[in-house]
């Protein structure tokens, strides 16, 4: 819990003036039984009027005092809390933003969407009932006691029979506690995984009727959720009644001991009814325990959950690095024997693959589903670190390249198009934040994406919905490439960034695409768009097994003929039952 409260430091102030305020106020809630002692005794049973008003109007301002105590605590536990919660939860954010790729997959995105959203709550909750009653309940109980002691030695000791019992009680149902909450933010993660993936496929649960599959999965996770809410929840319930007879079995052994030392003179009405008052409040202050334990394995829960993330430092990526002077890489790109698995697995994604791709050139890359394509893509802007061999960008090794100089001058279009809820003129300059205009335009023409943008009743301030929803599969990947051309890459990767444009519209774009100055990787099934590059490198299971010119490879590799003449098959096959 330690590195979670740490972001409360900057409110030590508050925090400071909060408790101060909470102690003021508990101050005059125990100095009142001693007021009601003195009335009873000095005012009451000795019939003095004058006593009665004196201390009835001191209890009264005491509890003006109390009062505006709590108001203005209350002011500042609601700022610090609201503060601390939001620095928690950025610094959660910047985390996670900086993960390598590696960490990031180590924590499934519902996880880290909880440890966001619901466990900062249960850190804030804490901190602001801290600062009201957690510290309160439990000062209470001690205070109480104490004054208890000064009233009347012997009617207090009564109070301090049950003591011992109740503090190895609560001490072992808060550490149970702790588990149990553990286990329900986990099963939250559950549940949290599945709506969102459930949300994210909507399209496709409606068009293979899966409505009713979907709901009974999440009844599942729903109903794991319920079941160990319940039990942890069934634990603490046992908390207060147990703590409440205990309390009351001492409030009775005050009461009837009590009478029996008025008799013998060693008490007074007064001092009894005090006691008496000091147990009632211990026993107010016991029932929140309950609730206080609660409060606390929630957030103890919740915190060890944050820690995992916040303290998730072996491999973070330095984004802050210094920038060398260099503006813009020239763009020269070679693997030397790069080898790939994926963290956990034995076998290799990529093994030893080497090929080199001048400034300005265009390198196709072919290969069935599954070949390590998008994966040696991942490894030059280092979404993915290389396990063996290396990787150079002008001649320096891209582990030596500050990596924001690398991925400033890299523009990767990935397989899936991913835009972002806002205008389309949002999504292309968040490409890069300080394209005018005009740049964003010529991006987008480009991308050949400016006529369909021409047409929308709103231009470029289009809204886009959600991932693109409005936007047909053809006008992402354009929209995507587009974005990808605004940053003025040195490097230009395209992973199969293309498979759902026309060839009319695909032609115009690689020839739009010869006027960039920019080196370029595109993965491509086409044999037709391959025939356009420079040089082609043909993967088999990770390994190159073809790297050459389409005559080249023709000539060379049998799998490269025979993607060649199947495509040509295809073609015939179409344009034959097209002329039919
Ligand atoms: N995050 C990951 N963790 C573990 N294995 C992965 C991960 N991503 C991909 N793989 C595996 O790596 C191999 C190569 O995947 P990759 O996406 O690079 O292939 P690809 O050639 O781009 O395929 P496609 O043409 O279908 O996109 C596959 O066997 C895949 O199962």
């Amino acid at each position: 819990m330690k590195t979670v409260f740490s972001y409360a430091k900057p409110y030590k102030w508050p925090i400071f003036i909060a408790l101060c305020l909470m102690l003021l106020e508990l101050s005059v809630e125990l100095i009142q039984p001693l007021l009601i002692a003195k009335i009873i005794d000095d005012g009451i049973l000795a019939e003095d009027v004058s006593v009665i008003w004196t201390w009835g109007s001191v209890m009264m301002g005491l509890a003006f005092v109390a009062f505006f105590s709590g108001v203005i605590n209350s002011y500042f536990a609601a700022h610090a809390a609201q503060g601390f919660a939001f620095d928690l939860r950025q610094a959660l954010f910047r985390q996670v933003q900086a993960f390598s790729m590696a960490t990031f997959l180590r924590f499934p995105t519902a996880g880290l969407i909880t440890r966001l959203t619901s466990d900062v709550t249960m850190a804030q909750n804490i901190l602001f009932m801290g600062m009201r009653i957690l510290l309160r309940a439990p000062l209470l109980v001690v205070g109480s006691l104490v004054m208890a002691f000064i009233v009347n030695v012997k009617l207090a000791l009564y109070l301090v029979i049950g003591a011992p019992f109740l503090f190895v009680f609560l001490f072992i149902m808060a550490r149970k506690g702790v588990g149990y909450f553990a286990t329900v933010q986990h099963r939250l993660d559950r549940v949290n995984r599945v709506i969102q993936e459930n949300l994210q496929a909507v399209r496709l649960i409606k068009a293979y009727l899966r409505g009713m599959y979907e709901a009974s999965r999440f009844s599942k996770v729903a109903d794991m959720l319920r079941k160990d809410t319940v039990k942890a929840m069934r634990m603490m319930e046992l908390i207060l009644p147990i703590l409440l007879f205990v309390m009351n079995v001492s409030l009775m052994a005050v009461l009837w001991f009590g009478s029996f030392e008025i008799r013998n003179g060693d008490a007074q009405v007064g001092e009894l009814v005090a006691v008496v008052n000091y147990a009632m409040r211990m026993t107010g202050a016991f029932s929140m325990f309950a609730w206080i334990i609660v409060a606390f394995s929630r957030a103890k829960a919740s915190s060890e959950r944050m820690e995992e993330v916040l303290l998730a430092s072996e491999d973070l990526e330095n984004h802050n690095s210094e920038s060398s002077s260099l503006q813009r890489l020239e763009g020269d790109l070679r693997f030397e024997n790069v080898s790939f698995n994926y963290q956990g697995k034995a076998e290799p994604i990529l093994d030893k693959v080497s090929f080199h791709v001048s400034p300005g050139e265009k390198l196709a890359i072919m290969g069935a589903t599954g070949s390590g394509k998008s994966t040696l893509l991942n490894l030059i802007p280092r979404i993915f670190e290389a396990t063996e061999g290396k990787i150079f960008v002008d001649g320096l090794e891209v582990k030596e390249w500050p990596l924001k100089d690398l991925r400033d001058t890299i523009g990767l279009v990935p397989q899936q198009s991913i835009l972002f809820t806002g205008s389309i003129l949002e999504n292309l300059s968040w490409g890069d934040t300080d394209a005018a205009p005009d740049e964003l335009e010529e991006a987008a023409k480009k991308a050949q994406i400016h006529e369909s943008i021409d047409l929308f009743p709103q231009k470029y301030g289009t809204r886009v919905g959600q991932k693109g929803v409005n936007l047909s599969g053809g006008q992402k990947q354009r929209l995507s490439i587009a974005r990808a051309l605004v940053r003025k890459p040195s490097i230009l990767i395209l992973d199969d960034s293309t498979s759902a444009l026309d060839v009319k519209t695909e032609n115009a774009l690689w020839d739009a695409l010869e006027e960039e100055a920019a080196t370029m990787l595109v993965v491509t099934q086409k044999v037709q768009t391959a025939r356009g590059a420079d040089c082609i490198l043909l993967l088999d299971e990770g390994k190159v097994v073809g790297y050459g010119t389409h005559a080249e490879l023709m000539e060379q590799s049998e799998l490269y003929r025979k993607i060649a003449d199947s495509q040509t098959e295809e073609e015939v096959i179409i344009n034959g039952e097209n002329h039919s």
